[in-house]
């Protein structure tokens, strides 16, 4: 109890109250630090203020004019005499330099002694005080364009300070506070939601903090926030709301811009993967109410580099645009198309029918629309083009819950409709997933081949004149997979290309081949190889300089190598491939056109390139003798070759018959299963060494 007590007398003496005890007769009985400290800056020093009368002091205020003293002392006496409980006062105590006031409160002390009565005097702001604070805030809240309202809770009406009626486009004129009037100038949309907001703040009493939009005079539509709270007078009734108010306008603005672009491809003003994949998901879940099924279509465009190859990006640019353009045109309005990537798109229709052969064909002829669509040649500004997509579908039926799994269907049955040759559809099926797990296999396959060796091999396939002299052989690469064996070329080497492993790869095929032609060299063993080169490998920087180094290691002459280039290889930035070509040529090198005859090279642009042999597609040769059009294509090669002062060489020769054939038509090198298949390096040897056997044998 004693340390209470101590504790209480400590917290008056060091209170920032003057605080003044006195008893029933007005005898100072206690003064604390903040009184005497007061009183000595107003009043001088008073030495004892324990022997004083505050009465008397009084008296002294009030003989000198001072008319609150006379107020003090009134309702001090009233509550000695316990008329009443306590007393207040607010009362001036104007300095020279300054105008303050000060609230006077009296209370009496029954628990610490009969009749005694303790005064506090607490200083208020100053008038100047008050004058600056109230301008400051009102610079700030002009700064800030913050409007300032009050509403009556009493009268209920609003008043505005000049930034309410500016956000509100009113003057006060129009404006005169009525509350039905205000409610008029907001959005319809957001009316009662804000009174909603209004009534929960006057029956809580919790602050209001509402957003709404206002609509203007003039018909413009505002955004605008509003923060409030209730006050209450003296007497402890809430007698206003007393709020800010911001035009949020440009705020909300720019973030709808933000939105719109953070969901928005840019380019084609589709909506873009994130706003996509989130549509996506709807859809599942419509398919998972077992309502209907949905299609998923990944569309990427055929040959699309070459356009930015030949036009520049800005022709390429404008024929996403086109083709975007078009396939939103036949969209309806429950579908979604986004550009995906460069030249893929996507599109989603959520709902087709819940019967699963409908919805399959309905999907089918939907891709048939699609194909169709990007078909159409597009002009561009300075050209005319013709371009065509290979679209891959899979089915939403509820089954798959994953759209990331469902994109990953969708884009593998779109591989699988480019590897049919492009501009078609294809279905998603199990098939392809399980196509999918062996190609990743294979690659991780392929990398562990390249690191750790013994499972790549070069073999070769003898070519040879039409006297059975061996004229040359085609390097052709070979893999033992430890586990799913020999794995053929055609199917590794797109792989290779896909996953940037055929420069690796190439590199090591070329290197390999310059040491066996080093080794048979060394033996007397002159022979011509050709070496076939990819087109990622053909266009990757330093891909003469690397065979150069391998010609120089092995000490071999370029005059022994010949490249294949396949016609596509051509097709792509032309200007550069000419160059390389002529780079390729200039250094010794013998280039032959592979395949040819699949590609749609014109004659003018293929007159242009350092070629020294054309080879005749085995597709030609294999039906040479029983279909007509690909006897005349195949006819027609010799005649050019020979007319480009080019030799000519046929693939894929299996008959005499074929062999006469072409022999008739003016194509007098071979190569194919009629002689040999791809041999390894010592069978090929042997048969260098004994050409006879190749007379003895099947021919
Ligand atoms: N049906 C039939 N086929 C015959 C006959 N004669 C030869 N062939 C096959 O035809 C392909 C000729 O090679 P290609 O057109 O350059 O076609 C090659 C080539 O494009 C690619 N390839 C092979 N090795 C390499 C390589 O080292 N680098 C690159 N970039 N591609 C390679 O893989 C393709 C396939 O190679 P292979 O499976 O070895 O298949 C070889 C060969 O075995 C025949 O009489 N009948």
């Amino acid at each position: 109890m004693e340390a209470v007590l101590e504790l209480s007398q400590a917290l008056v003496e060091h209170s920032a109250s003057h605080v003044v005890v006195i008893d029933e007769t007005g005898r100072i009985r206690y003064v604390n630090a903040a009184w005497i400290r007061f009183s000595r800056e107003n009043r001088g020093p008073v030495d004892d203020w324990t022997n004083q009368n505050y009465f008397d002091v009084c008296q002294r205020s009030i003989d000198s004019g001072d008319t609150s003293a006379a107020l003090a002392l009134h309702g001090i006496r009233a509550v000695i005499e316990g008329k009443c409980d306590d007393f207040t006062l607010e009362y001036p105590c104007h300095s020279p330099e300054e105008r303050r006031w000060f609230l006077l409160r009296a209370m009496p002390l029954p628990e610490v002694g009969q009749g005694l009565v303790a005064l506090y005097h607490d200083r208020f702001m100053s008038e100047s005080e008050l004058r600056q604070a109230k301008e400051r805030l009102a610079l700030a809240a002009d700064a800030g364009q913050i409007g300032i309202w009050e509403y009556d809770l009493e009268t209920h009406k609003l008043n505005w300070d000049h930034w309410m009626y500016r956000i509100y486009g009113l003057s006060p004129g129009v404006f005169d506070g009525e509350k039905a009037l205000w409610l008029r100038s907001l959005h319809e949309d957001d009316r009662s939601r804000l009174e909603t907001d209004l009534a929960r703040t006057l029956s809580t009493h919790q602050p209001l903090d509402s957003e709404f939009r206002i609509l203007r005079p003039s018909g413009e539509i505002r955004h605008v926030l509003i923060k409030a709270q209730v006050s209450w007078d003296r007497a402890g009734f809430r007698n206003h709301l007393t709020g800010i108010c911001l035009d949020i306008t440009d705020l909300r603005q720019a973030e709808a811009q933000m939105l719109e672009m953070a969901f928005q491809d840019p380019l084609t003003g589709l909506p873009n993967r994130v706003l996509f994949m989130d549509r996506l998901r709807q859809a599942i879940k419509i398919s998972q109410r077992g309502r209907s099924y949905g299609a998923l279509f990944y569309i990427d465009l055929d040959h699309f580099k070459r356009v930015n190859d030949t036009g520049g990006h800005s022709a390429g640019d404008e024929l996403l645009r086109v083709i975007a353009a078009r396939l939103k045109h036949d969209m309806r309005d429950e579908d979604t198309l986004c550009r995906i990537g460069g030249d893929e798109f996507i599109l989603l229709t959520p709902e087709l029918s819940p019967d699963h052969a409908t919805a399959a064909k309905q999907a089918s002829l939907l891709a048939g629309k699609i194909n169709a669509a990007v078909q159409h040649p597009i002009t561009l500004a300075r050209s005319r083009v013709k371009i065509s997509g290979s679209v891959g579908i899979t089915l939403i039926d509820g089954g798959i819950s994953s759209a990331e799994t469902l994109l990953v269907q969708a884009d593998l049955a779109m591989y699988k409709a480019k590897g049919k040759g492009r501009n078609t559809s294809h279905f998603y099926d199990a098939q392809l997933q399980a196509e999918a797990r062996r190609r990743r296999t294979l690659e991780k396959g392929l990398r562990a081949a390249l690191d750790c060796g013994g499972q790549l091999q070069i073999f070769y396939q003898p070519q040879v004149f039409e006297t059975m002299a061996i004229v040359g052989a085609e390097a052709l690469l070979r893999w033992q997979h430890p586990r799913l064996g020999s794995i053929p070329p055609q199917e590794f080497i797109p792989i290779a290309e896909d996953c940037g492993l055929i420069e690796e790869l190439g590199d090591w095929v070329f290197n390999q081949t310059c040491a066996q032609l080093a080794k048979w060299s060394s033996e007397h063993l002159p022979v011509k190889i050709s070496v076939n080169l990819s087109a990622r490998q053909f266009h990757q920087s330093g891909c003469l300089a690397k065979m150069r180094k391998s010609m120089k290691t092995w000490h071999v002459e370029a005059s022994s190598l010949k490249l294949e280039l396949t016609e596509s290889v051509l097709l792509e930035n032309t200007e550069d491939t000419l160059e390389n070509m002529k780079q390729m040529q200039l250094s010794g090198l013998q280039l032959v056109l592979d395949d040819f005859g699949t590609g749609y090279s014109s004659l003018s642009y293929l007159k242009r390139l350092p070629l020294s042999t054309f080879k005749i597609d085995r597709s030609f040769v294999r039906d040479i003798l029983t279909d007509a059009n690909d006897a005349a294509i195949a006819q027609t090669i010799p005649t050019l070759a020979d007319a480009m002062g080019l030799d000519v060489i046929a693939e894929g020769v299996e008959t005499k018959a074929q062999m006469e054939m072409l022999r008739e038509m003016g194509c007098h090198c071979f190569q194919g299963f009629l002689f040999r298949p791809a041999l390894s390096a010592e069978d090929f040897e042997r048969v260098l060494r004994d050409p006879g056997v190749l007379l003895g044998e099947g021919v």
